[in-house]
């Protein structure tokens, strides 16, 4: 499956037993010796009472995270297909919290994603204090970030020009700068104009993906935090366009997109 354009296998781990190590995670998400992904992305029964499923999100790189936003648009289109539930709208749980997914009438999926939260300590980010921006040093440069957290860690740069920002160079350190603990996924957005933004990140454990649910979120909650930009934005992504509203403060995040099926399959991990 893909939710514009980043790409998950999928398991229906209800009707079957799943229980994937780190290497087959990676053997899976290898584009050449397996099948390929950005994440995979488990289905399972709920743990909680206040949820209708489980969402379990394991990156290319074997390990397990928090949220995963275009994933939770096409975990909705999974249960709905599959008939798991007849809902239009589902309760899931997952390692951040539950986030609601809605299908709408054209087929695009709405989330509730849930608060962002911007305290140092929630992200997690070694910082002195809570701040809208923070100077991040790199090996030759210094770069100015917001950081916040959308259950998963973010760290979003303002750019001039998408096309030529440094994503790989610079993603690839941010991703590992000493400041965030369990690594960050690194944003680099664009501000067309109050109600239009173009980003790019390079994703924690994958590296640049086409698109990221979380991401465009965090650069949404970033820049209208800066007053920068309106509560409801249009986010330009490689491989296809989100819509993010956020009333701020406590407010939950809303993001609306797509999510297809691609093919189905069975594997024998041996
Ligand atoms: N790489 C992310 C998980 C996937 C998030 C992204 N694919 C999305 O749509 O939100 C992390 O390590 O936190």
């Amino acid at each position: 499956m893909h939710g514009a354009g980043n790409d998950f296998v999928v398991f229906d781990a209800i009707h079957q037993q799943v229980e994937l190590n780190a290497e087959q995670v990676r053997f899976i998400a290898d584009r050449h010796f397996g099948v390929g992904c950005d994440q995979l992305l488990l289905v399972e029964r709920p743990t909680r009472k206040d949820a209708d499923f489980r969402y379990r999100i394991f990156n290319a790189d074997g390990g397990e995270v928090e949220q995963c936003g275009n994933g939770a648009r096409c975990f909705m289109r999974f249960v709905h297909d599959k008939g798991l539930s007849q809902e239009g709208e589902i309760r899931v749980e997952t390692a951040s919290g539950i986030i609601r997914p809605r299908l709408e009438v054209d087929g695009q999926v709405t989330v509730n994603m849930g608060e962002p939260r911007f305290d140092p300590d929630q992200i997690p980010f070694i910082a002195s204090k809570q701040a809208l921006t923070y100077e991040l040093v790199l090996e030759d440069e210094v770069v100015e970030i917001s950081a916040l957290s959308m259950g998963n860690p973010h760290a979003i740069q303002y750019v001039e020009d998408i096309e030529t920002a440094a994503v790989a160079r610079q993603g690839a350190q941010i991703e590992a700068h000493p400041g965030f603990p369990n690594k960050v996924n690194a944003g680099f957005m664009q501000i067309v104009d109050r109600q239009n933004i173009r980003l790019r990140v390079y994703e924690r454990g994958a590296g640049e993906t086409l698109s990221c649910g979380t991401g465009a979120c965090a650069a949404v909650v970033a820049g209208i935090s800066r007053d920068l930009l309106d509560p409801t934005v249009q986010v330009a992504t490689r491989g296809g366009v989100l819509t993010i509203h956020w009333a701020g403060g406590g407010m939950p995040v809303w993001m609306t997109g797509p999510a297809e099926n691609v093919f189905e399959g069975e594997i024998d991990l041996g």
